[in-house]
């Protein structure tokens, strides 16, 4: 027997646009509208044409879409003209989408306060312009704004507006959650009264917002309830607290309710992809603790957790990451036992026997370290080289006889303000002593710009070496100034490789260094490179 089915609505360049702190260019539009579309959602609502350019831009000229149907969204005619004569229903008439979502009041109160008409002049707006819609469009939705709370005060009113739309010719009436503050077991129970009254279930679509942070349950509600539409946004963006995700939706509906909600064939695997890449687009650093694509989704901390997951990964994962395109991680950290770091090894390529003495060592030397201050479990390359120095050695590309940092504030000839940071670095390659002075627009800066100065000669590995993200974090905060300062560095380099070293100490410049000198020395380790002496022979010792 085959899966029921579930049509998918995404909103995230109409509803989501409404996010704050989130503005879509016309091309994002496109480009967003062509990955959802590479996905198989069924609708895909591209914005309210009229409302601004950037909407008329886009309806003006849509991406071509293989398999999705975009959606033109309005409201209802104004009161006190006619359908025809509306100048927003024009615009949406003139857009170039095959589809038209329209939204109403449902909830008499609503009519009264926000628009001021009678509630029965609300009911021939959604009828007038629904028609209207069919009638030059081919396909149109009602979306029925404050459908719950209309329902809970007038449930008569509120499926009146419904059963216009519908006898309009609406293709999809939309419950909307618009307020957001409906919990699950009342959009189960009102969207199975709104069918037992006579609206069919597949003409039934949900909308909900997060208000409570039940968007997603109450899409989920709404469908065991007989709803066959979802609509919602990637990475649940949206007004207020946001809309529905889909991300975590459509795993939901397909793996857990057995619903086909008609994605492509890679369309699920894809999901993890497509959430990365929108807040990519949006300059938006991606939720972390995001269900089912979050990096740490699948990350595993506890001694106890992995080392069963090493047994088998259902012991503590809900799905196979792969399915939507993500994968597992082993965090070490003061949490972990050997199975965290014997995995840990593994994946970057260290085979350790189980039983080796050094790993409970390495295990001591974590926990320790972490008591100290560190944080291993987002500095998978301190942690690498740690263990390895431990269990075996990493070359000591250079020594650091000694740094010093001075800065300076003062007026420049321009009269502007400005302060400078200049470091002197005194480092030993092989048997050379070398110094080298660098300036910089802060401390770590020109700390960072005198190791590149002293050390390129000998190691050009590092000309592509980046430091992305700096991120500083005071431990002991009633110490004050005093307090103990752990410093995280994020590297890139030009194969696009990235890590993350750690550095501690009660001086930040002095926490800066170390985790510096773990990523130089994780770079030139990844890319073996043998230490060498200053004149750029291998050094004896290796
Ligand atoms: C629940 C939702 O998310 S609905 C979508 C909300 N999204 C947006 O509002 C984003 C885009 N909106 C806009 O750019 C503007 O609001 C526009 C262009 C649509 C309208 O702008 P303006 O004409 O300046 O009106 P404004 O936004 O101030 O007020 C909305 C008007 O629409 C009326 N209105 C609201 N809903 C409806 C409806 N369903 N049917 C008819 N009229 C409606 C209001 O009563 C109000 O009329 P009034 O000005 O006579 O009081
Ligand atoms: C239409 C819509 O976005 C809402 O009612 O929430």
């Amino acid at each position: 027997m085959s899966s029921p089915r579930v049509h998918l609505f995404d909103s995230t360049l109409r509803d989501g646009a409404q996010t704050h702190g989130v503005d879509f260019s016309a091309a994002d539009k496109a480009a967003v509208a062509r990955s959802l579309d590479s996905l198989g959602i069924d609708y895909i609502e591209g914005g309210w044409p009229g409302a601004n350019p950037t909407d008329d831009t886009f309806f003006a000229n849509p991406p071509t879409l293989s398999r999705a149907r975009l959606c033109a969204f309005g409201m209802t005619r104004r009161a006190g003209r006619s359908a025809d004569n509306d100048p927003g229903l024009r615009a949406l008439l003139e857009a170039q989408a095959p589809v038209a979502v329209l939204v109403g009041k449902s909830w008499d109160f609503q009519c009264k306060v926000a628009l001021g008409v009678e509630p029965d002049e609300n009911v021939r707006m959604i009828a007038d312009s629904i028609a209207l819609m069919v009638r030059e469009k081919g396909e149109a939705m009602y979306d029925a704004e404050h459908f719950f709370d209309g329902y809970k005060a007038n449930p008569d009113y509120a499926v009146s507006c419904l059963k216009a739309a519908l006898d309009a010719g609406a293709r999809w009436a939309v419950l909307c959650d618009t307020n957001g503050g409906t919990l699950p077991h009342e959009v189960e129970a009102i969207t199975a009264a709104v069918i037992a009254a006579g609206v069919p279930g597949d003409q039934v679509a949900i909308h909900c917002h997060n208000d409570t942070d039940n968007a997603v349950a109450n899409s989920l509600a709404a469908v065991r309830a007989g709803a066959r539409q979802v609509q919602g946004t990637i990475n649940g963006l949206g007004e207020r607290c946001g809309n529905a995700n889909l991300i975590s939706v459509i795993p939901s509906l397909t793996l857990k309710m057995g619903y086909d909600v008609g994605l492509n064939p890679d369309g699920l695997a894809r999901l993890t992809e497509i959430s990365r890449a929108l807040d990519e687009r949006l300059n938006r650093a991606p939720n972390t603790h995001a269900p089912y694509v979050g990096v740490s989704a699948f990350a595993h901390k506890g001694g106890l957790h992995v080392s069963a997951v090493e047994k088998d990964p259902r012991c503590y994962e809900h799905i196979d990451p792969a399915l939507v395109g993500n994968r597992r991680q082993i965090l070490v950290s003061d949490q972990a036992g050997r199975s965290n770091v014997l995995s840990r090894l593994r994946e970057v390529g260290l085979e350790v026997d189980p039983d080796e003495p050094k790993v409970a060592r390495v295990v001591d030397e974590v926990k320790l370290r972490e008591f100290k201050g560190y944080a291993y479990d987002g500095a998978g390359a301190s942690f690498e080289l740690l263990a390895r120095r431990l269990l075996h050695r990493v070359p000591e590309y250079f020594r650091l006889s000694s740094f010093r940092v001075i800065d300076e504030r003062r007026w420049n000839a321009k009269g502007e303000l400005i302060t400078l940071s200049e470091a002197t670095i005194k480092a030993v390659i092989g048997d050379q002593h070398l110094m080298t002075v660098a300036e910089g627009n802060g401390p770590v800066n020109a700390l960072d710009a005198a190791l590149r100065k002293v050390l390129m000669p000998v190691y050009p590995q590092l000309s592509d070496l980046r430091l992305v993200d700096y991120k500083v974090r005071i431990l002991t905060p009633d110490a004050a100034t005093a307090a103990i300062t752990r410093v995280l560095i994020e590297s890139a380099d030009s194969t696009g490789a990235r890590w993350t070293t750690v550095g501690v100490s009660s001086n930040v410049i002095d926490a800066s260094y170390n985790a510096l000198h773990d990523s130089i020395t994780y770079k030139l380790f990844t890319a073996e490179v043998p230490a060498r002496d200053a004149a750029g022979a291998v050094a004896a010792a290796e």
